[in-house]
């Protein structure tokens, strides 16, 4: 099995491409992540992060380039091989944990195990394990109302490691919580990343917290420049 995780060769992307309202965002970009990497996406609001996290995450297509992910081209694949590699392979956080109000922390862990084809035995059994590695194991049945914001993010990670992805796309995963808690946070972040040994790439505006990680690219009007 190849060692690169995630490779983006020669990424371009224009919003209403053509158009006179046409907004260039991506200018070709090479990015590459190895087995077990972490990568720190450094950017200015607007320079495009969230664009090239999508574009990773097969969540939206470039108009030119590459998106290899684990040695796939996922170049014009079907959307039905897309959905089933993002699925399996790719986890998400954002800055809002966009948990699920009617289900209860493990529920929400479960239940992108059960769309991924797990066993419901097996998926509850994960997804309390993922609840006991990052702290939570006595919040299993709370809703998210009922948790703070911090336990909600950390719910939010175990729920993108549900399926026991490849590779982790995070978009400012704390940058919603206080200095402190995100600071803690974070670290519990990265003990379950350098556990469980997947690739990661996560902006952050925060640039300690960006040299926590193994690598840091600065994305600068569109193209990676050097940091
Ligand atoms: N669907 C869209 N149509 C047109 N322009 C868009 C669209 N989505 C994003 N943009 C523009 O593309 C640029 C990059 O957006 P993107 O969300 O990738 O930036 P970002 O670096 O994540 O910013 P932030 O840190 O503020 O979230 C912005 O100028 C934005 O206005």
């Amino acid at each position: 099995m190849s060692d690169v995780v995630l490779r983006l060769s020669g990424v371009s992307k224009t919003y209403n491409k053509g158009a006179a309202n046409a907004v260039p965002v991506l200018r070709d970009i090479d990015l590459t992540v190895m087995r077990g990497e972490v990568v720190a996406l450094v950017a200015p609001s607007g320079a495009g992060k969230s664009t090239l996290l999508h574009i990773a995450g097969l969540l939206d297509s470039p108009d030119t380039g590459l998106v290899e992910i684990a040695g796939e081209d996922m170049t014009g694949r079907p959307d039905r091989r897309r959905t089933a590699v993002r699925r399996a392979d790719v986890g998400f956080v954002y800055q809002f944990h966009h948990l699920l109000p009617e289900f209860s922390a493990l529920e929400n862990i479960v239940l992108p195990q059960l769309a991924n084809g797990t066993p419901a035995g097996a998926a509850k059994d994960r997804a309390q394990s993922l609840l006991d590695s990052v702290g939570l194991t006595g919040r299993a049945d709370h809703r998210p109302a009922a948790l703070s914001g911090g336990e909600q993010q950390r719910v939010a990670f175990c729920r993108a490691m549900a399926n026991a992805p490849r590779l982790l796309l995070a978009d400012e995963p704390t940058g919603n919580l206080d200095p402190g808690t995100s600071d803690h946070v974070f670290g519990v972040l990265m003990t379950l990343v350098r556990e469980t040994g997947l690739s990661a790439v996560i902006a952050t505006h925060n640039l300690d917290l960006a040299a926590r990680m193994d690598r840091q690219v600065r994305l600068d009007k569109g193209a990676i420049v050097p940091v």
